[in-house]
């Protein structure tokens, strides 16, 4: 297909990674929540709901692009927050919507996803700035979009840089009004034959009430959905949007305990419930978070052995008996801790030695700082 330069199919389909969370792999990754955030609670209960059915992802619209102006428009900044704090509270990664880039700029550091919704799909200015960003977006498809205009919409994010796009059907507008879209399962073989992409599917936006999705989720997850993105509201009688498409919370959680054996027919996996089974992508990433505070604790130390070095006669800054102090306690407790007493023998002086360099370094820069203020014009 013409000019999906980089949305095309490639030798190797695309996966993405976030936070421990991996889109496009073998896994099905299950994304719940309400279309709309309106309470605390509510998000609370909507994220026990998904990480006890094995979802991942809670998804919760903040900023509404609703079609009647008189609709709910959404909880704005406030409610990210709510769904940020449900999210964390479960352990669980979370996804909104933008619809300019107003919003974006007051959520892109809260969530881990960004959502470009069906309306927006060729609002072209907003996918060239989210295609600055560095985080994955889930693209929407188009209320009547063609497979080839929702990829050359994917086209736009990823020719502005972001590499990390998510495909999601979401059902197309036909003259069938028995259901509120038309959910187009071939779309996710065609997009997947077109291009490297994940695709994902919300049946729930498709369907418009909540006796059809689990059906339309198996038959999504058959086929070749790499994830599924569901609406579940604590009570959806009281939803302010959607609610006849929400699943209930049971509805969610049966729909998940039923995944696995689809999953599995299609050489996929799901795992349903709240104990996952740790991946080496959800390894890494707690690695990755224990570097991190390896590294700022580090930082702390290095900040405080700088102070305690202008407390000194700047030819008096090594102090090697201090430094076997150190050594020989931390030793002690690398034993203790069942660390081999090699890695702080052999990291440790190479700290101490940053740490020295780092004193005569601001030592030096002090005392240049003391000459210009004392000789001003450099007459020393
Ligand atoms: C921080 C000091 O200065 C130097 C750096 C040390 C360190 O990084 O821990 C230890 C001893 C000194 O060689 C100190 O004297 O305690």
């Amino acid at each position: 297909m013409k000019d999906l330069i980089l949305a095309g199919r490639k030798a190797e389909r695309s996966v993405i990674e976030v936070n421990g969370v991996t889109i496009g792999g073998n896994e099905i990754i299950l994304m719940g929540g309400p279309c709309a955030v309106e309470s605390s609670l509510q998000m609370s209960r909507s994220a026990e709901t998904v990480k006890e059915a094995g979802g991942k992802i809670l998804r919760g619209g903040v900023f509404k692009p609703r079609t009647s102006p008189y609709s709910f428009q959404g909880l704005g900044l406030e409610g990210v927050n709510y769904l940020v704090q449900a999210a964390k509270e479960q352990g669980l990664l979370c996804v909104t919507e933008v619809i300019d880039a107003r919003s974006l700029d007051l959520v892109i550091d809260k969530v881990d996803i960004i959502q470009i919704g069906a309306r927006n799909m060729q609002n072209f200015e907003l996918l060239k700035i989210v295609g600055r960003i560095d985080k994955p977006v889930i693209l929407k498809r188009g209320l009547s979009a063609t497979v080839e205009e929702w990829l050359l919409a994917a086209e736009y994010i990823l020719s502005a840089g972001n590499s990390q796009v998510i495909l999601c059907e979401r059902g197309i507008r036909t003259y069938e009004p028995s259901t509120r879209n038309t959910l187009d399962l071939s779309a996710v073989g065609v997009a997947k034959e077109l291009s490297h992409l994940p695709v994902i599917v919300d049946p729930s936006h498709a369907a418009g009430r909540r006796d059809l999705i689990s059906s339309l989720s198996k038959a999504a997850v058959a086929a070749g959905s790499d994830g599924l993105l569901i609406e579940t509201h604590p009570n959806p009688a009281e939803a302010t949007s959607d609610g006849p498409q929400s699943l209930t919370p049971e509805q969610f959680i049966q729909l998940a305990q039923e995944l696995g054996a689809v999953a599995a027919s299609v050489k996929r996996s799901f795992t349903y419930g709240r104990h996952q089974p740790d991946t080496i992508e959800s390894l890494r990433a707690q690695i990755d978070s224990v570097d991190q505070t390896i590294l700022k604790k580090l930082a702390d130390r290095m900040q405080i052995v700088r102070k305690l070095g202008d407390q000194k006669r700047l030819d008096h800054v090594k102090d090697s008996n201090r430094q076997k102090e150190i050594v020989q306690r931390l030793v002690n407790l690398a034993t203790e801790l069942e660390l081999p007493a090699e890695l702080v023998k052999k990291i440790y002086p190479l700290i101490f030695e940053f740490g020295v360099q780092s004193q005569i370094k601001n030592r030096l820069a002090q005392e240049k700082e003391l000459d210009r203020t004392i000789y001003p014009l450099g007459s020393k």
